[in-house]
């Protein structure tokens, strides 16, 4: 980059390097537009680096070592597994080197210019590096994500988040995790399959707010059966050193060698210029945007999750991609649907849904909605005589019995799912999936085989 001062000159700047921010990048290199990209840490952002790769990576190895206890109760000689965390975390890494080296190279490729630096907006046409270099740009796309939420309790500093987890060396012997959406239901159940004893706490009755009852109450089950102590309805007010380096929950007698927070996270809006740029945000930070993911100042947009919609890689990659395609590509009505968005739980087993809830379903087309379910125990459980059962349910409405609410939770339901929620978006009945000839023996089956 050039010296201090100078001011160099795009069709398009991009605030951060993560799965939104690439996306568009390369999407507007493609239509022709002259691109630069600011990203200060590893090239990904949160997905690729503290996100859904190192977990799912984490979740594989768990899943390996539930299909070892299955081998064993099946037959195989496979003795007490032991697991090197840090061999695996090698893998891991080695898996995640070789993204950063892909997007490197295809940044270079597209002749995208990419720049080491926080990025500030010194008013709406304006980016400024960390070193004072300017960058004017015809439009700028805000995607600097988010970062974990701690609550301000005493003793907060004693707890980790979920970007810590992702920098252990060894597996924590005993772990409290606080939280009950996605992240604390994930990292409890890869932790305990990894062999750590866990307690999971939650302010809710339940675990997973918004997602449907039955399958919540279902996992929270087979996590129960599995060793995971669930503290539900319990408020972590506060956290104490213990001894040992260990850490207590306050008014609760264990102490664990580590707390982990998957309390929620925040945008990353601080020191933006958002101000100086005219860019409204809400009252938690996020960028506001409207369903084109434009801000409030002119030629500015935003996506993924430093604003308020929903956090997923996909999703802040597809919104890039058709904010590039309207406004580079000449796709005038190019813009992301946020209905329907499929999405899964790396949970043991994993959940999948799509759609509406039964009770969403309702709010929203009155009485006639119905349910169809499968309970089932899939033929590898069976098998192996163990006790987890799968539960697939589907929405439907209206005399046409239209499918409006896919989910599942079962082995394999996180593969299960994708192509169902093609067919979901597309508008398909009841009927249909019932003509539809079912492939035997899987659990995909029990889909179109519901009454
Ligand atoms: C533990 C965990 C597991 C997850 N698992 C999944 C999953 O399985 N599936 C899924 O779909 N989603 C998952 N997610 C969510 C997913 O990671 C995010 O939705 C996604 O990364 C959002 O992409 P983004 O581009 O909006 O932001 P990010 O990926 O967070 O990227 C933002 C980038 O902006 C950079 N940045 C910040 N400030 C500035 C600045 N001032 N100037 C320049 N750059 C800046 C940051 O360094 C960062 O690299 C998970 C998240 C977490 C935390
Ligand atoms: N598999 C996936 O696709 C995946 C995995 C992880 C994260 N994500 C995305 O990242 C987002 C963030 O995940 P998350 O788990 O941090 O957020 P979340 O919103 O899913 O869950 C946060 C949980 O913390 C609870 N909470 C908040 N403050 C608390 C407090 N003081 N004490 C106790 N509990 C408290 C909330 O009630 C909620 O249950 C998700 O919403 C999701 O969009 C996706």
């Amino acid at each position: 980059m050039s010296t201090a001062g100078a001011e160099l000159d795009f069709d398009l700047v991009v605030i951060g390097g993560g799965s939104g921010g690439l996306a568009a990048a390369f999407r507007a290199a493609e239509h022709g537009a002259r691109v630069a990209l600011l990203e200060p840490g590893e090239l990904g952002g949160t997905c690729v680096n503290v996100g859904c790769v190192p977990k799912k990576a984490m979740w594989l190895a768990a899943q390996i070592a539930g299909h070892i206890e299955l081998a064993a109760q099946l037959g195989f000689e496979v003795g007490a597994p032991e697991f090197d965390w840090c061999e695996f975390i090698t893998h891991r890494q080695r898996y995640i080197a070789n993204i950063h080296a892909s997007y490197r190279r295809r940044l270079d490729e597209a002749g995208i210019v990419t720049v080491a630096s926080r990025g500030r907006l010194v008013d709406a046409r304006t980016v400024e590096c960390a070193d004072g270099v300017r960058l004017r740009a015809g439009r700028v796309v805000i995607a600097t994500g988010g970062r974990p939420r701690v609550p301000s309790i005493p003793g907060a500093e004693l707890g980790l988040v979920s970007d810590d987890f992702f920098h252990l060396s060894a597996a924590p012997a005993r772990v409290a995790v606080v939280g009950g959406g996605y992240i604390g239901v994930e990292l409890s159940g890869l932790l305990r399959m990894l062999g750590s004893d866990v307690e999971l706490f939650a302010r809710g009755p339940r675990l997973l707010h918004g997602f449907d009852r039955e399958l919540v109450e279902r996992l929270q089950e087979n996590y129960r059966q599995s060793g995971i102590a669930l503290r539900l309805e319990h408020d972590v007010a506060a956290l104490e050193r213990a001894d040992g380096g260990r850490v207590r929950i306050a008014g609760h007698a264990k102490a664990f060698d580590a707390v982990l927070f998957a309390t929620g996270r925040r945008p990353n809006t601080d020191g933006l210029g958002l101000d100086a740029a005219g860019v409204d945000t809400d009252a938690a930070g996020h960028v506001c945007v409207d369903a084109w993911q434009d801000t409030s100042a002119d030629g500015v947009h935003a996506i993924g999750d430093v604003t308020d919609r929903v956090a997923l890689t996909p999703v802040a990659i597809a919104a890039a991609r058709r904010l590039m395609d309207r406004v580079f590509g000449g796709v005038a009505d190019a813009r992301l649907d946020y209905d329907n968005i499929p999405t899964v739980l790396f949970s043991h087993p994993p959940l999948g849904t799509v759609g509406l809830t039964a009770e969403r379903a309702r709010e929203v087309h009155g009485d006639d909605v119905h349910e169809y379910r499968a309970d089932f125990r899939d033929m590898l459980h069976a098998l192996a005589d163990m006790p987890q059962r799968s539960l697939f349910k589907l929405v439907c409405t209206g005399p046409e019995r239209r499918v409006v609410g896919i989910h599942l939770l079962g082995e394999a339901a996180d593969e299960i799912l994708q192509g169902f929620a093609v067919a979901l978006k597309k508008g398909i009945t009841l009927d249909d999936l019932r003509d539809t000839v079912a492939i035997h023996p899987t659990s995909a089956e029990e889909v179109v085989l519901m009454r």
